[in-house]
């Protein structure tokens, strides 16, 4: 029996930007990426050297073109999934508070939604148990 591949944990930042309605931004995963069309929380992967909290502050530069301070992100929850190719760790951070005007940079398209609706759109398998924590903290 040959041993297990080693387990590759990718550390991903993504942050659930929430309007004065208390309504989430969703984004639609581009053509050509995996998963792609499914609708996601903002973010990327954690570079070398980059505290995820900085990591999430230029995804939202280079995703939307906001500018995010770091004391308007508060930690929500985390996703932990079994991928096939890596293990996906992704904290998500919530932000009620952005400098600038939403711009969809490298999405399809961009929607704001109730908490509750979130169930009605094809997200990553990984976000899914996300949805009741948005739930308790907004509402359905
Ligand atoms: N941003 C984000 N990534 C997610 C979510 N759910 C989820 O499974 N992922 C996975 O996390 C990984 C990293 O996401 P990403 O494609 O945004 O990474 P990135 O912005 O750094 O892009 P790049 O790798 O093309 O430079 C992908 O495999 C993606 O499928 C989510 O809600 N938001
Ligand atoms: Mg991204």
């Amino acid at each position: 029996m040959s041993p297990p591949p080693p387990l590759k944990i990718t550390l991903v930042a993504a942050c659930a930007l929430i309007d004065g309605d208390g309504r989430v931004l969703v984004a639609q995963r581009p053509e050509g990426k995996a998963l792609a069309g499914l609708w996601e929380f903002p973010g990327g992967k954690v570079e070398p050297g980059e505290r995820p909290e900085q990591t999430l502050i230029r995804e939202l530069d280079e995703e939307l073109g906001v500018t995010v301070k770091e004391a308007c992100l508060a930690p929500l929850t985390f996703a932990s999934y079994p991928y096939e190719t890596f293990h996906l760790l992704m904290p998500l951070w919530i932000c009620r508070r952005w400098e600038g005007v939403i711009q969809k940079k490298e999405h399809q398209a961009l929607q704001w939604l109730r908490a509750g609706r979130l169930r009605d759109i094809p997200m990553p398998p990984a976000d899914e148990p996300l949805i009741p924590a948005l739930i308790d903290l907004l509402g359905p």
